[in-house]
C-alpha cells in the first residue's frame, strides 16, 4: 500500500505530492465553509429571520468559497501532472541508464519485451501511484482528522462514530491487498510471457510459415491469451469486489452517524444546525478514502511494475575499468575456465597467446566454446577462473570505450538499422562520403549501391531488401570504417554466398598485413593460412599451430580437414 523505496528513489516528486495535499486539504476546507453557509441559510430560513442583505452577504462568501475551491483544484491537478511527467521521465531514464551500463548482452538479464512492457505500461501506472495514490493517501488521513475536529464542537459522540467507521475502508483493502499482490503478480508474469512470445513468433514469422508450424504456434498464443485473459477478469473482479466492500463500509458509516445525529437531535442534545451539518459532511469523512479505493487497484498494478522495475535497476553492473589499451598489444588467456550456468563448464583450462598483427584462427566443432572466447574477450563476461589480458593489463580493468576503439566483433548475424545506407555506416557522421565509398568498394558494393540511390539507398528493417551477403559485406564495411587494431569475425563468412564469401575473405587478406584477426569459423579451408590455429573440443584447447603442423600430428584438425576436403570434393562432383 506504501511502498517506502519508491518515495525514497523519486525524492524530486515528494513536493510536488505535498503541494497537491495542501491544495486538496484547501478544497476541504471550502467545502466546510460552503456547507456552514447552506446551514446557517437553511435555519435562518426556517427561523424566518432571513433578509435580502444576509441572503447577498452568504452568496458572496459562497461564490468566493467556489472560487477558491476551484483554483486549489486546478492546481492541485497541475502538481499532479508535474508530479507525474517527473517520476515517469526519471524512471524511464534510470531504466535506459541501466540497460546501457549493462552493455550490448542487457539480454542475459531481461528480455527485450519485458524491458519495453516496463518502461511502457509499468511507468504509466506507477504514474497514477504517484501522482494520484499517494498525495489522496496523505489527504485521506488529513481529512477526517479535520472534519473530526470541527464536528466534535457539534456533537462528539456523532463525530467519533464516523471518526471511528473510517478506519474500516483501510482495514477492508488491506484485507484485500493481501489477496491482490499475489494476483496481479501472476497478472505481471502472464502479461510479459504473453508479450515475449508474441514478439518471438512475430520475428519468426516466416521461419513458421516454412516448417509450417505457424498455426501451432497461434494455438500456443491463444492458450496463452486465454489465460491472460482469465487472470485479468480475476484482477477486474477482484477490483469490482473490493469496490463494493468500501462502498459498502462508506455508506454504512455515514448512515450511522446521520442516525446518531438526528438521534440526538430528537433528544434535544443536539441543535437543528448541528444536526444538518453533520448530517451534510458525513459523507465527506468517507470519501477521500473511498476515493483512495479506486486508485488502489492501478497503484497495486503500479507497485507490482516497480518490484520487477527495481529488480532490473538493482542488478549488478561490472565496474568500468581505469586503463586505456595501447595500439598494439597482445591478447593473453591464462587457464581460463567459465560456465553460462552452475550445470555445465562451458571453458576448461583454455590458454592461448595472441600476438599483436598475428592472424589466427579457432575452430572446433559447434558448441566447442569459440564463440564463448569471444564474447569473454569483449567483455561480455567475466572468466570465472584464470585470467585474460589485453596488454599488460586484465580485460576487467580497461575502459569499455577504450577498448572499443581498438577491438571490433564482427559476428554472423548482422544488425542492419531502418535508414539509409549512409546512416548505417556513418552513424555519428564522422565520416566523408569518399571515405564510405571507399570501404563500399573494398568489399565490392559500391557498384550495386551505384545502380540504386547511392548512399541514400533505403535499407528496410534488418536490410531485409539485401541479400545475407550483401548484408553482411555491408556489416563489412561499417567495421573497415572503425579502422581498429584487432579484429575478430565469429562466423563472419557463414550462411552466405560463395561471391559474397570470397569477397570477405579477400579484405580480410588485406586486413592482417596490419591488423590482429581472430577468425573463428567451422571452415577449415579459411584458416590454412593463419599463423597459428587452436582447436577446440568440448571447451577444452586440444591442438595448436600452423595448418601444415598440425596436419602433420594428423590428430583432430587432420580429421577434420579431411573430411571437409572430402565433402566439397564430393559436392563438386
Ligand atoms: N548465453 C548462454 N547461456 C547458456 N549457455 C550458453 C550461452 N551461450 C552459449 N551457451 C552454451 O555454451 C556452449 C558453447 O557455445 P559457443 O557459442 O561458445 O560454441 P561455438 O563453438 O561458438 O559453437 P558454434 O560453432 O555452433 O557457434 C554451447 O553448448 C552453448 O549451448
Amino acid at each position: 500500500m506504501f511502498d517506502k523505496r519508491l518515495l525514497k528513489e523519486m525524492p524530486n516528486a515528494k513536493s510536488y505530492i505535498w503541494k497537491q495535499v495542501f491544495c486538496q486539504w484547501i478544497a476541504l476546507l471550502m467545502n466546510i465553509v460552503l456547507t456552514l453557509l447552506i446551514c446557517v441559510l437553511f435555519i435562518q430560513l426556517f427561523d424566518q429571520q432571513l433578509f435580502i442583505e444576509k441572503v447577498v452577504l452568504i452568496l458572496l462568501v459562497m461564490i468566493v468559497s467556489l472560487m477558491i475551491r476551484a483554483y486549489v483544484l486546478k492546481k492541485a491537478t497541475y502538481y499532479s501532472f508535474k508530479g507525474a511527467s517527473l517520476v515517469k521521465k526519471t524512471l524511464r531514464q534510470r531504466l535506459f541508464e541501466k540497460v546501457l551500463s549493462l552493455g550490448s548482452h542487457y539480454q542475459d538479464h531481461v528480455r527485450t519485451s519485458e524491458l519495453v512492457q516496463l518502461s511502457v505500461e509499468g511507468i504509466n501506472q506507477l504514474e497514477t501511484y504517484f501522482s494520484l495514490y499517494l498525495p489522496q493517501l496523505f489527504y485521506s488521513v488529513l481529512a477526517p482528522v479535520t472534519l473530526f475536529v470541527l464536528t466534535a464542537f457539534l456533537d462528539w459522540k456523532s463525530a467519533l462514530v464516523l471518526f471511528v467507521c473510517v478506519p474500516l475502508i483501510p482495514v477492508s483493502i488491506i484485507f484485500v491487498q493481501k489477496f491482490a499482490k499475489k494476483l496481479l503478480s501472476k497478472y505481471w508474469n502472464s502479461y510479459t510471457t504473453l508479450g515475449d512470445s508474441f514478439l518471438e513468433n512475430l520475428q519468426a514469422l516466416t521461419t513458421l510459415k516454412i516448417y509450417q508450424s505457424d498455426a501451432y504456434k497461434q494455438q500456443q498464443m491463444n492458450q496463452e491469451a486465454e489465460n491472460f485473459r482469465r487472470i485479468t477478469m480475476r484482477v477486474l473482479i477482484m477490483q469490482l469486489n473490493s469496490i463494493s466492500i468500501m462502498d459498502i463500509v462508506a455508506y454504512g458509516g455515514a448512515g450511522l452517524g446521520c442516525f446518531f445525529a438526528i438521534t440526538h437531535f430528537q433528544n434535544q442534545t443536539l441543535s437543528l444546525f448541528g444536526a444538518l451539518f453533520i448530517v451534510l459532511m458525513s459523507f465527506e469523512f468517507f470519501i477521500p478514502l473511498r476515493q483512495l479505493g479506486s486508485f488502489f487497484h492501478i497503484a497495486m498494478n503500479g507497485i507490482a511494475a516497480s518490484d520487477k522495475i527495481f529488480k532490473i535497476l538493482d542488478l549488478p553492473v561490472s565496474s568500468d575499468g581505469q586503463y586505456d589499451l595501447d595500439t598494439s598489444f597482445d591478447i593473453r588467456l591464462e587457464h581460463v575456465s567459465f560456465q553460462y550456468d552452475d550445470k555445465r563448464p562451458i571453458l576448461k583450462d583454455v590458454s592461448l597467446h595472441i600476438q599483436p598483427h598475428q592472424f589466427i584462427g579457432i575452430v572446433g566443432e559447434s558448441g566447442s566454446g569459440k564463440s564463448t572466447i569471444a564474447k569473454l574477450m569483449m567483455g561480455y563476461h567475466r572468466c570465472l577462473e584464470g585470467h585474460l589480458y589485453m596488454g599488460e593489463h586484465q580485460r576487467s580493468d580497461i575502459r569499455d570505450e577504450s577498448f572499443m576503439e581498438h577491438v571490433m566483433y564482427v559476428t554472423h548475424d548482422p544488425m542492419i538499422l531502418k535508414g539509409t545506407v549512409r546512416e548505417n555506416l556513418n552513424m555519428f557522421s564522422q565520416y566523408r562520403d569518399e571515405q564510405l565509398w571507399d570501404v563500399l568498394k573494398q568489399v565490392r558494393l559500391d557498384g550495386f549501391f551505384h545502380e540504386q540511390m547511392g548512399l541514400d539507398t533505403p535499407l528496410l528493417e534488418n536490410g531485409s531488401n539485401l541479400s545475407g551477403g550483401q548484408k553482411q559485406r555491408l556489416n563489412l564495411a561499417r567495421a573497415l570504417l572503425k579502422n581498429v587494431d584487432v579484429y575478430i569475425f565469429d562466423e563472419a563468412t557463414s550462411n552466405i554466398d560463395v561471391e559474397s564469401e570470397n569477397h570477405i575473405l579477400n579484405v580480410i587478406e588485406t586486413l592482417i598485413q596490419t591488423k590482429t584477426v581472430i577468425f573463428i569459423t567451422h571452415r577449415l579451408q579459411s584458416v590454412v593460412h593463419c599463423d597459428e590455429i587452436y582447436v577446440m573440443q568440448q571447451g577444452a584447447l586440444v591442438e595448436q599451430g600452423t595448418h601444415q603442423k598440425l596436419m602433420h600430428q594428423e590428430g583432430i584438425y587432420h580429421h577434420m580437414y579431411q573430411s571437409q576436403q572430402e565433402l566439397e570434393v564430393y559436392s563438386h562432383e
